[in-house]
């Protein structure tokens, strides 16, 4: 028999997150997740098809970091392999898929887990492993975004996990204060500083040094200052 031609599928990544597509044909697939991708042209780089691919179907510009280990067979005549990437440029949008979601290790496979193309299957032990591993680096990365309002603390929150990031909400006690309704609300997330800056600047509240301070040590001690830090903003009520 003829060799199979290659479909190349995207485990992009983000923080111990991977973003799964939901199919939309042909009617027998539609419904069904799958790693964003497509068949390599004759000729064409498996890696310059898969960002080819991305570009089309998400939008977005990807870098391919690794390939994931063997084949699978989609069929008699195509084949799937999988690449981690990452995103350079730009934010995922369907195009071509009716879905898109960023799926952690508890979310992809077992009881509850998406409903796969039956050829994604065997990529998932060693994509979860790599989430499992990703998960416990980020534990060591928290930052925590200090907001004055419910609203503005559901909006971060909602925003940060749009995004893919973990994101979880604390009620906030500030020393020396005990009057309840004056405790802010404090988002816990694995976002990148940048980010929860841009947010926190956004929602009138203040990145929590302490969290800062408890992301992996650097080679150096920093001088950090002990009080929670105000970011300033253009404008704004101090
Ligand atoms: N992209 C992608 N295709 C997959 C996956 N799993 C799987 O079984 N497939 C199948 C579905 C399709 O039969 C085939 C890929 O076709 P496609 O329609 O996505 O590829 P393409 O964009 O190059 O399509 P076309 O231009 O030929 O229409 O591989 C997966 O994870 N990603």
């Amino acid at each position: 028999m003829a060799e199979r031609r290659l479909v190349v599928g995207a485990a992009i990544v983000r923080g111990a997150r991977v973003l799964a597509a939901r199919r939309t044909t042909p009617p027998e697939a539609a419904g069904r997740w799958e790693l964003p991708g497509g068949k390599v042209e004759p000729g064409e780089r498996p890696a310059d098809a898969l960002e080819r691919e991305i570009a089309e179907e998400l939008g977005c510009e990807i870098e391919v970091t690794a390939w994931l280990g063997g084949t699978s067979e989609i069929d008699d005549h195509l084949e799937l392999r999988v690449a981690v990437a990452r995103i350079v440029e730009g934010e995922p949008a369907p195009h071509e898929h009716d879905r898109l979601t960023w799926v952690g290790a508890d979310g992809l496979d077992g009881p509850g887990g998406l409903d796969w193309m039956a050829a994604d299957r065997p990529f998932l032990p060693e994509l979860t492993h790599l989430l499992r591993a990703a998960e416990t680096e980020q534990r060591r990365a928290v930052l925590r975004a200090v907001l004055f309002d419910e609203d503005d603390a559901t909006a971060v929150l909602r925003r940060l996990r749009g995004d893919g990031y973990e994101a979880h909400l604390e009620r906030e006690r500030l020393a020396g204060e005990d009057d309840d309704e004056d405790h802010p609300w404090a988002v816990l997330t694995d976002a990148p500083q940048w980010l929860v800056e841009v947010l926190v600047d956004d929602h009138e509240g203040w990145l929590d040094d302490d969290t800062v301070a408890a992301t992996p040590p650097p080679a150096a001690p920093l001088d950090l200052p002990s009080g929670p830090r105000r970011i300033k903003r253009p404008g704004a009520q101090t």
